[in-house]
């Protein structure tokens, strides 16, 4: 028999459902990987931004770990939210202990705008943890933080993907041109080639959670023994599918629909 396929999230919660553990979980599900979920932080928030956050103490962010890598089998993860410099550091010690592939959103504010990590904790995201990476997959603010250049244009987000390999050390980056006018085209370097991924953009104020369900669509994807080409093409038919039949839930910024690929997979 195959193995079941395995991924594991590392990130803090979204009890809204739209963005975090949750949208992970969900992702993963709907694309037929067994999902496993450490939290770090605890986070009330829903469609219109944070209202509170509660961070786990670090020993049961590390037993949490231990609980999971000691009696499962993980064969790719990511991280999402990881809110302060101790926190990095031990999930830094389980990154350098396993063979699974890595996906690292690196994830700083949230939708609303809101902070998610301390802000002297990014230096070492980017110094100690993004060089473990398997993918990067930064939205703009991200790549100029970690680059230190400005994105204007879409040749500002190639030179952004390849400068976080070749001077920052990831093996790959997926830099998402989420953020910018126009339709939605995100740059993948793997060290050798640029590959572009291309959507026309959706006229929708739903796009909660849009970054982890696309790093959690390649994880899965990733776990299944895919590419990471393969695996980011088909993770961006995901996000898109999930934007595109996306519901208008909630006051602010709606999430995304989980399952929306179905709806494509039914009409072709
Ligand atoms: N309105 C839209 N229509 C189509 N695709 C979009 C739209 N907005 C974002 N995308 C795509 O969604 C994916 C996630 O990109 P985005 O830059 O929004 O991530 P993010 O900012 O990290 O998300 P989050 O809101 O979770 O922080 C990318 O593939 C991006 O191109
Ligand atoms: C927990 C969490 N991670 C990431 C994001 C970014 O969308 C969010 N809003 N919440």
């Amino acid at each position: 028999m195959k193995p079941i396929p395995c991924a594991l999230t590392i990130a803090g919660t979204d009890p809204s459902g739209g963005a975090g553990i949750q949208a992970d979980l969900k992702t993963f599900q709907e694309l037929t990987v067994y999902g496993m979920s450490v939290s770090t932080s605890i986070v009330a928030q829903n469609t219109t931004g944070v209202q509170n956050v509660h961070h786990i103490p670090i020993d049961m962010i590390d037993e949490q770990l231990q609980s999971v890598f000691s009696d499962m089998p993980v064969h790719s993860l990511k991280t999402g939210m990881i809110a302060n410099e101790s926190m990095m550091r031990v999930i830094q010690k389980q990154l350098t202990s396993t063979d699974a592939y890595y996906v690292m959103d690196p994830v700083m504010v949230a939708t609303s705008g809101d902070p998610l990590i301390a802000e002297e904790a990014r230096d070492y995201l980017k110094e100690q943890l993004l060089p473990l990476a398997t993918v990067v997959t930064p939205n703009i603010p991200e790549a100029e933080f970690i680059t230190g250049n400005k994105i204007h244009d879409v040749n500002d987000l190639q030179e952004a993907a390849k400068e976080i390999v070749d001077k920052h050390g990831a093996r790959a980056a997926l830099v998402k041109g989420g953020h910018m006018h126009g339709d939605a085209i995100d740059y993948l370097y793997d060290g050798h080639k640029m590959h572009t991924f291309h959507s026309k953009r959706f006229d929708t104020t739903s796009t909660h959670g849009t970054g982890c369900t696309y790093s959690a669509a390649i994880t899965a994807h990733l776990a299944k023994g895919l590419p990471l080409y393969e695996a980011v093409k088909e993770a961006k038919q995901f996000v898109t599918a999930a934007i595109k039949h996306s519901f208008p839930l909630g006051a602010g910024n709606g999430p995304t629909n989980h399952w929306g690929i179905r709806e494509e997979r039914v009409k072709q």
